[in-house]
């Protein structure tokens, strides 16, 4: 995201430096813009999959830094970015100093040793063809550790401190249990003594039950060693009970990083409050409505313009001349937004193109007909009216593309990138603006919306109007 620096003093909100992270003394791990892209899969290359899209955190040394986020947000495409599996596409990953992205051959082999990942699933993670021993044994063989001898005693020596049996050398995979498995898994990434370890899902397959003994293992483990972790879960609780700070992704980006218990306590960005109110109260005095995120997130091959969450967000900002509108009234017209996005990404299969060639209506209904879903029975302000004539207009003729044009031009905000200020003429090309990081208290707490910013409302202060 864009460099800006600002200063601040006392409760002021603050901007941070360069992609919202500044050096941090106890680093281990220094993230900086990272991107790690798919390509396309046709033979012309097609568009890439932006899974991580600049991301920039440090890791503390023997912190658990935790990572949550809906599926396909670039989770695990970061871990194994972050541990070299995946190859970054841009930006710099230092352990230490060391950027790791630009080594190769045997000094990469060499640092790997100090990065390891655990995987969610300790079903298919291990080979069932080999012994336990053989597994755990193997990160040895490949570095050439001491003598086989001395391999075999310390394969037996980690058994125990994972909570198996030295006699567990010999069998096979598959006479264990999911929680059991997994401990073989954590024994074999504790081979080669890493300092760092990418915890993906370790628990979210196994039965409630194991979990936790699995998490204290980890814990017990991290005391033991002065390991680092990064954990990436879905489930929020044990992202609270063992993580010390937590991370929050959305479509390749990190939305709000914090301190833990700050972070669940009191939530920054309108992203995270989505995602916190998903989470039933257990305390039924406490008067909390639900967040409803309308639509699904963009596929990260094509971003929106601005702010990645902008389609979807409870608290976009609004245009000055729609601060008025009604609540319901706005949530409807972004809805026809996402509705007009998905369509123009969707390919028309060959009986819509026959449709068409009918002169049939295609695909997913008439625009008469999402109109009519949508906004029977409001009252709609001549502006908006004219708007969605304009727009349906462009849809009769497929051009969804113009039409989304228009309801950008019409309702979209900084937040979707449009520059109110950008002294362009009309037509000419002019760069959506994009978020900052704002550091929203003393902790270092960072958080990516426009709505920290100076001349708005905070996201909290919008969302306990429109949502309690
Ligand atoms: N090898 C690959 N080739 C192409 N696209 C990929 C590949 N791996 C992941 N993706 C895409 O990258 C995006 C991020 O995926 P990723 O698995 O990192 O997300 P995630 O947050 O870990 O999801 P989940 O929680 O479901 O594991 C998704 O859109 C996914 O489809």
């Amino acid at each position: 995201m864009s460099q800006e620096i600002r200063t601040g003093t006392g409760t002021e909100r603050t901007v941070s430096g360069a992609d919202g992270e500044d050096a941090d003394e106890d680093a281990m791990v220094e993230v900086r813009d990272l991107r790690t892209y798919y390509e396309g899969d046709n033979l012309l290359g097609g568009t890439p999959v932006k899974a991580v899209d600049g991301v920039s955190f440090d890791i503390k040394r023997g912190e658990t830094l935790g990572l949550v986020g809906e599926s396909g947000c670039g989770k695990t495409t970061l871990g194994r970015t972050l541990v070299q599996l995946e190859s970054a596409t841009d930006g710099e990953i230092r352990f230490d100093g060391t950027d790791v992205t630009e080594l190769s051959g045997a000094d990469l082999k060499e640092w790997r040793r100090n990065a390891q990942m655990v995987f969610q699933d300790p079903e298919s993670s291990l080979n069932d063809r080999m012994t336990v021993g053989e597994i755990v044994r193997e990160p040895l063989d490949v570095h050439d550790w001491k003598t086989p001898r001395e391999r075999r005693q310390r394969v037996r020596e980690l058994l125990e401190t994972v909570g198996l049996q030295r006699e567990h050398y010999y069998r096979y995979p598959h006479q264990f249990s999911g929680g059991q498995r997994q401990r073989i898994g954590i024994a074999r990434t504790l081979t080669l003594e890493p300092d760092f370890i990418v915890l993906d899902e370790p628990v979210s397959a196994l039965d409630v039950s194991v979990q936790a003994e699995v998490i204290n293992l980890l814990e017990d483990l991290q005391e033991e060693f002065g390991l680092t972790y990064l954990f990436i879960a879905h489930d929020l609780s044990v992202v609270r009970h063992i993580c010390d700070r937590v991370a929050v992704m959305y479509l390749g980006n990190i939305m709000e990083l914090g301190p833990t218990e700050e972070l669940f306590a009191d939530p920054a960005n309108p992203y995270t409050h989505s995602l916190l109110s998903a989470i039933p109260e257990p305390d039924p005095t406490v008067d909390r409505d639900r967040i409803t995120l309308h639509g699904t997130p963009p596929s990260p091959r094509h971003p929106p313009d601005g702010c990645p969450f902008a389609t979807r967000c409870p608290a976009r900002i609004r245009p000055e001349k729609y601060q008025g509108l009604d609540d319901e009234l706005w949530t409807r017209l972004s809805t026809l937004r996402e509705v007009l996005r998905e369509r123009e990404r969707t390919e028309r299969t060959i009986t819509d193109r026959l449709r068409e060639l009918l002169g049939k209506e295609a695909r997913f209904g008439t625009i008469d007909e999402i109109y009519d879903e949508l906004f029977a029975g409001h009252e709609l302000p001549s502006a908006v009216e004219t708007a969605l004539d304009e727009v349906a207009d462009h849809v009769r003729e497929n051009d969804e593309e113009t039409a989304l044009e228009i309801l950008t031009e019409e309702f979209g905000s900084v937040c979707d990138g449009c520059n109110a200020e950008a002294d362009a003429a009309p037509g000419d090309q002019v760069d959506p603006v994009e978020p900052d990081y704002h550091v929203v208290s003393e902790t270092g707490h960072r958080s990516l919306c426009h709505r920290h910013g100076s001349g708005y409302r905070e996201p909290d202060e919008v969302l306990d109007d429109r949502h309690r």
